[in-house]
């Protein structure tokens, strides 16, 4: 268990950055997530943290108001378990949020659904820093999706009525669609988390290029789709740059923080190769004519967990 004195007031500033407004909370439970440093290091660095006359207002009412709670979460031995509600309350809110603006006509009913596909992945990502350093915060961070798989097995297969989750991310208000695509996103998620967790960059990768990619191919290739693939007309050159774009940024966005939080060890030249090459082929997967046949959510990150783990083989 690591608590707050476990952070450099470099990375403590650096974290408070990243993570401000109202989310200074989280910013320094993120900061306080790094492995453990030896205690007379804690000491010394703990005191200019709060010595320091911290220029900005938003960093000195961050550190005043912050820090007992935030001390108090991480030193808890229930770190693992309030990460897990945490992020199970946000993820029901999340999606209850599109399921309310679908219902009252304010997103139409495909592109909530595709904005909860963009943003669920990468937010789930984001929550990872909230767990500790322990070997079984991962299967803590797994509840998450594993608990989402159930809920879309019953709502799909019938077992329990949801109206509003069946319209919210289905297509056609189908519930048996609730067991394709959707399921499958959790699988990924799942499995992301229990064979990278946030010690590699190549779950991190596939989960944006699925997310982010997959996601803004739909939504852009729909309005500003009209000159066609030569070898796929249901796909769009819009909707393919979108995807490579939109993927390789928000695959370069999840990393670089998790990067910056020294969760991995990264060279900024290689990396930027790595996740350019694998954006590329993620994108060539899903401009292929192959979706009846094997879903996007498993044929985008798959080829993206692949790539990803020839390029990194030596290393970042
Ligand atoms: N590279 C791409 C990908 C998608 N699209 C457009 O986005 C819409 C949805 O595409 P796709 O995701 O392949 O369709 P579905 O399988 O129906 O949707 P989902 O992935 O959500 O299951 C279609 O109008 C398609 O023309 C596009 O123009 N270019
Ligand atoms: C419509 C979807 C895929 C179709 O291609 C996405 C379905 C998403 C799930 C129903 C909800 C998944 C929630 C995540 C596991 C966790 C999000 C947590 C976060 C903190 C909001």
């Amino acid at each position: 268990m690591t608590t707050l004195s476990s952070c450099t007031k470099a990375e403590i500033h650096r974290n408070c950055r990243l993570f401000v407004g109202p989310l200074s909370s989280t910013a320094l439970v993120f900061a306080c997530n790094h492995s453990s440093r030896s205690q007379t290091a804690l000491t010394r660095l703990r005191q200019p943290v709060r010595r320091t006359r911290l220029t900005s207002t938003y960093t000195g009412a961050l550190a005043a108001n912050s820090t007992s709670i935030v001390e108090t979460a991480c030193a808890s031995p229930y770190r693992d378990s309030l990460a897990t509600g945490l992020a199970l309350v946000a993820a029901v809110i999340w999606v209850k949020i599109f399921e309310h603006l679908a219902q009252k006509g304010i997103l139409e009913q495909k592109l909530s659904r595709k904005l909860v596909h963009i943003s669920s992945g990468p937010l789930f990502v984001l929550t990872w820093p909230l767990f500790s350093a322990d070997p079984s915060a991962r299967l803590f961070a797994t509840l998450i999706p594993v608990l989402n798989a159930l809920r879309l097995l019953l709502v799909g297969s019938g077992v329990v009525q949801d109206v509003a989750t069946v319209k919210s991310v289905s297509r056609q208000g189908d519930r048996q669609e609730l067991l394709r695509g959707p399921l499958y996103y959790c699988l990924v998620l799942i499995a992301g988390t229990l064979l990278y967790w946030r010690e590699s960059p190549v779950g991190i990768l596939a989960l944006a290029l699925m997310c982010g990619g997959d996601g803004l191919a739909d939504v852009v290739g729909r309005q500003f789709g009209t000159a066609r693939l030569p070898f796929n007309p249901d796909k769009s050159w819009a909707g393919s740059l979108a995807m490579l774009l939109g993927g390789a940024a928000c695959a370069y966005a999840l990393v670089s923080i998790f990067c910056s939080l020294g969760y991995i060890p990264c060279s900024s030249s290689r990396l930027l190769r790595t996740i350019c090459i694998t954006a590329l082929m993620a994108t060539f997967t899903e401009a292929l004519p192959i979706n009846q046949k094997l879903d996007d959510n498993i044929s985008v990150p798959g080829i993206a967990v692949l790539t990803a783990t020839l390029l990194l083989r030596q290393g970042l």
